[in-house]
C-alpha cells in the first residue's frame, strides 16, 4: 500500500502543477491552476482515462479533461491572468506599506522602526492573516540580531491588521527541495531551532503587544517575552495535536511552568483557544486592554518604560532569565528534533493537505 509520506510529494507535485511541467517560483505553484496550464500547452482532452491506481496521471487527466472545449488561447489567457494576479495580490491590504518603502527598511515581511528609544518589529501580511514564512522567520532573526545591538531600551513584536499571527505558514510546506521531505523537514528544524534561540538570547526586555488572535508558534514563544499586552480582541491557541504536530518555541518547558501543567496540557494537548482575559488569569498574559484603545495605551505605557535606564533593565532580565537559559536551550533543540519527525508523520501530512486543499480551517 502506498503511505501518505510517499503519496504527499506526489500530490503536492499534482496540486503545483509540476506533473504538468510548470516551472514557477514556490508561492505561485501553490496556488496556480494546473489545468489551464494543460489547455494552453496540449489543446483539449484527448487521450483515454487512466486506470483508477494510477493516481498521478489520473489526476492529470481529470484536472485536463474538467477544461472541456475551453479554447486553447482562452486556457492560456487564464493561466497567465492568474500568474500575473497572484504576483500583484499577494498581500494585497491597505495597510500593507507601499513597495517602495519596504524595500527601503530592507525587509520584505516586516515593517522595523526604531524611534522613542523603542525597536517595533512588526509582522507585515496582514492579508495572510500574518502567516510566517521561511522568510519571515529569517527577517525576524535578523531584526532581533540588530535590535540588540541598537540604542533602543525595549523591543516590541506586533502584527499589521486584524491578527497577531495565524502562526506557521502552511504553504512553508509545499517548496519540497531535491532532497524530499526528509530534506525539508530537517532544514525546518534548523531553523526553528536558530529562530527559537533567538529569543532565549535576546538581552533587552521584550515585549509582545497582541493586537489580534495568535496562533502556533506566535503563542508558544511568548512565554520567552519579558510582557505581553494583549487586545481584548486577542485570543490564543495552539491546534498542535490538529496539525499532527508537537509544541515549540520552548512552550512544552514555559507553559508548565507559567500555568501549570493542567492548564497547559489543555492548550498544548487539546488545543484549546483562551481569550485574552483567560490568558491573563493563567498568566500567559501581563494585562489586557479594550481593543478600540489599545494601541494608545499600550504605547503611552511603553514610552515611559523605555525612558528607565537601559543598562538597568538589561542586568535584570539577565538576572531573572540566566539561570534558565541552559535549560531553554536544550528544551528548544529537543522540541524542534520532535518536530522534525512529526512533520514526516502521516498525520500531520494530512492535516497540511487538509488545509492546502481547503478542506480545514482551525
Ligand atoms: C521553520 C518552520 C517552523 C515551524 C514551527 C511550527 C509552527 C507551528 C504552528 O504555528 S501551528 C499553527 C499553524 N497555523 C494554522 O494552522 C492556521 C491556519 N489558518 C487558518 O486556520 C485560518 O486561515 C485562520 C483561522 C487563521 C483565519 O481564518 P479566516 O479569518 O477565515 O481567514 P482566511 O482563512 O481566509 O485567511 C486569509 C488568507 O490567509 C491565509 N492564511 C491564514 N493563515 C495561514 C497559515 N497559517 N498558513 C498559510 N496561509 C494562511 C489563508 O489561506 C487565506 O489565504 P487566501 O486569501 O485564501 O489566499
Amino acid at each position: 500500500m502506498l503511505s501518505i509520506s510517499r503519496l504527499l510529494p506526489c500530490l503536492y507535485r499534482v496540486y503545483t502543477g509540476e506533473f504538468l511541467d510548470i516551472t514557477l517560483c514556490s508561492t505561485v505553484k501553490a496556488k496556480s491552476n494546473p489545468q489551464d496550464h494543460a489547455r494552453a500547452t496540449e489543446g483539449p482532452c484527448n487521450t483515454p482515462k487512466p486506470g483508477v491506481f494510477d493516481l498521478i496521471n489520473k489526476a492529470k487527466w481529470d484536472a485536463w479533461n474538467a477544461l472541456g472545449s475551453l479554447p486553447k488561447e482562452t486556457a492560456r489567457q487564464n493561466y497567465v491572468d492568474l500568474v500575473s494576479g497572484l504576483s500583484s495580490s499577494s498581500d494585497s491590504s491597505s495597510q500593507v506599506k507601499p513597495e517602495a518603502d519596504r524595500k527601503q527598511s530592507g525587509y520584505e515581511t516586516l515593517v522595523v522602526t526604531s524611534e522613542d528609544g523603542i525597536t517595533k518589529i512588526m509582522m507585515n501580511r496582514p492579508a495572510k492573516k500574518n502567516a510566517m514564512t521561511m522568510r519571515m522567520y529569517e527577517e525576524i532573526m535578523l531584526a532581533l540580531k540588530a535590535a540588540s545591538k541598537d540604542d533602543s531600551a525595549i523591543t516590541v513584536l506586533t502584527g499589521n491588521g486584524d491578527y497577531y499571527s495565524s502562526g506557521n505558514d502552511l504553504t512553508n510546506f509545499t517548496d519540497i527541495p531535491s532532497g524530499g521531505v526528509e530534506e525539508k523537514a530537517k532544514n525546518s528544524a534548523i531553523l526553528l531551532r536558530d529562530f527559537v534561540d533567538c529569543f532565549i538570547d535576546f538581552p533587552k526586555p521584550l515585549i509582545a503587544v497582541v493586537n489580534g488572535p495568535a496562533v502556533g508558534i506566535s503563542v508558544t514563544i511568548l512565554g520567552l517575552f519579558e510582557v505581553v499586552y494583549a487586545s481584548d480582541r486577542a485570543t490564543f491557541h495552539t491546534p498542535f495535536s490538529h496539525l499532527g504536530q508537537s509544541p515549540e518555541g520552548c512552550s512544552s518547558y514555559t507553559f508548565p511552568k507559567i500555568m501549570g501543567p493542567a492548564k497547559a496540557a489543555e492548550m498544548l494537548i487539546f488545543g484549546k483557544k483562551l481569550t485574552a482575559a483567560e490568558a491573563c488569569a493563567q498568566g500567559l498574559v501581563t494585562e489586557v486592554f479594550p481593543d478600540s484603545t489599545f494601541q494608545k495605551e499600550v504605547w503611552t505605557r511603553l514610552k515611559a518604560y523605555s525612558k528607565l535606564p537601559p543598562n538597568a533593565m538589561r542586568i535584570s532580565k539577565q538576572m531573572i532569565r540566566n539561570r534558565e537559559k541552559e535549560k531553554l536551550h536544550a528544551v528548544n533543540a529537543e522540541e524542534s528534533s520532535t518536530l522534525q519527525e512529526r512533520w514526516l508523520s502521516d498525520e500531520c501530512m494530512n492535516a497540511i493537505m487538509n488545509f492546502l486543499t481547503r478542506k480545514a480551517k482551525l
